[in-house]
């Protein structure tokens, strides 16, 4: 393989990466006690150029610690790091010219003003040359539909808006990687559609590598062929999503609403968890596709309407973990349920 090859099949690559803070905490008047806080505890993956993969964990997992050390503004604690053969920390600002960062609950953008004028200020501070500015700026206006939006101070934006516009902002130097933390957190089901849209366009048209965390499972469903679950800072799953319900065994739901109240719908594998007048609920693994069952529930009985409800992370990972205590000693191994990509 050529250098250039390792380095697209390895585009982002950690090797046993660690972060451990050092918390003193306050027990007395003078006193106070130190203690170590794991955050990223031994991680070691790669990411392929061109990749869109879920990032995913409960609160509190190292999610976003991670993404700082990718982005150069934590330095490892141990470990090896690289992007696109940068180690991010010694090379902050050659990296932060070939990677964009969205943080969903804090904007890059200037407060008071107009979001036009926010680009202006990164088309000088990145040094974009006009033409590369000019294209960049005028495709996320017409996808992400800022037009109308460009003289407006982004304090005044929604908060969908806000996170079109903060998805602009880190597009217009043509980054190669793209870090999302929560990209649609908040976000109504129309936005989130949007968002979503354009992340798939972005990564399918113009090669771009993106790295999502998100609680939102849909998101992930809807984007990343392949997720990672991180929870105490060490990877418990590397592989399809699709894989991860098996794994968990995860189920979801299917909320029925009916013409009226009928005895609870039979459709196996799915069975009624609960009824609440002509409202039903049906819980099915995770794994199966929704439609062959919704065509079956349709044909049958006198419907209204239906949804379908995704697990939650929290509740997937517990399930993993429900997984795991039964497993001990069984098909499990001391390092989890690292499945190769
Ligand atoms: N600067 C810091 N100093 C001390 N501890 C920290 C610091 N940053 C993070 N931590 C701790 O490290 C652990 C991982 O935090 P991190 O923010 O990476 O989690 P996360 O997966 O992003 O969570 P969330 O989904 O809530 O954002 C937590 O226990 C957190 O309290």
């Amino acid at each position: 393989m050529t250098d250039s090859s390792v380095t697209n099949s390895r585009f982002i690559e950690l090797d046993r990466i660690e972060k451990v803070f050092d918390v003193r905490k306050k027990t007395g008047f003078l006193r106070r006690e130190r203690r170590e806080v794991r955050a990223v505890d031994s991680i070691s993956f790669t990411v392929a150029r061109g990749e869109m993969v879920g990032y995913i964990g409960p609160n509190g997992a190292g999610k976003s610690t991670t993404i700082k050390m990718l982005t150069g503004i934590l330095t490892p604690s141990g470990g090896r790091l690289r992007v696109a053969g940068i180690d991010p920390s010694r090379e902050r600002t050659r990296l932060a010219r070939r990677i964009g960062v969205v943080f969903g609950q804090r904007t890059t953008l200037w407060w008071d003003l107009p979001l036009i004028d926010s680009y202006r200020l990164m088309h000088r501070m990145y040094r974009i040359p006009d033409a590369r500015y000019r294209e960049n700026l005028d495709r996320c206006v017409e996808l992400l539909e800022l037009g109308a939006l460009l003289d407006v101070p982004v304090r005044q934006l929604s908060l969908g808006q806000r996170m079109r516009g903060d998805i602009a902002a880190a597009l217009l130097h043509d980054p190669e990687v793209l870090y999302l933390d929560e990209p649609t957190i908040g976000l109504d089901v129309i936005s989130k559609a949007k968002v979503r849209e354009f992340l798939k366009d972005l990564n399918t048209e113009q090669g771009t590598t993106v790295l999502l965390t998100t609680h939102d499972l849909q998101d992930i469903e809807q984007l990343c062929r392949r997720v990672m679950v991180i929870d105490h800072g060490r990877l418990m799953y590397d592989g399809p999503l699709t894989g991860l319900h098996e794994v968990g065994e995860s189920e979801r739901t299917l909320v029925v609403d009916l013409e009226r109240e009928l005895p609870p719908i039979e459709a196996a594998p799915a069975r009624v968890v609960r009824v609440e007048g002509p409202r039903q609920w049906l819980a099915f693994p995770a794994s199966e596709s929704a439609a062959p069952l919704v065509a079956r529930i349709a044909s049958a009985y006198p419907l209204v309407d239906l949804s379908v409800r995704e697990p939650d992370i929290e509740a997937v990972i517990a399930q993993m973990y429900a997984q795991q205590a039964e497993r001990v000693g069984e098909e499990m191994g001391e390092g989890g349920f690292q499945h190769a990509p």
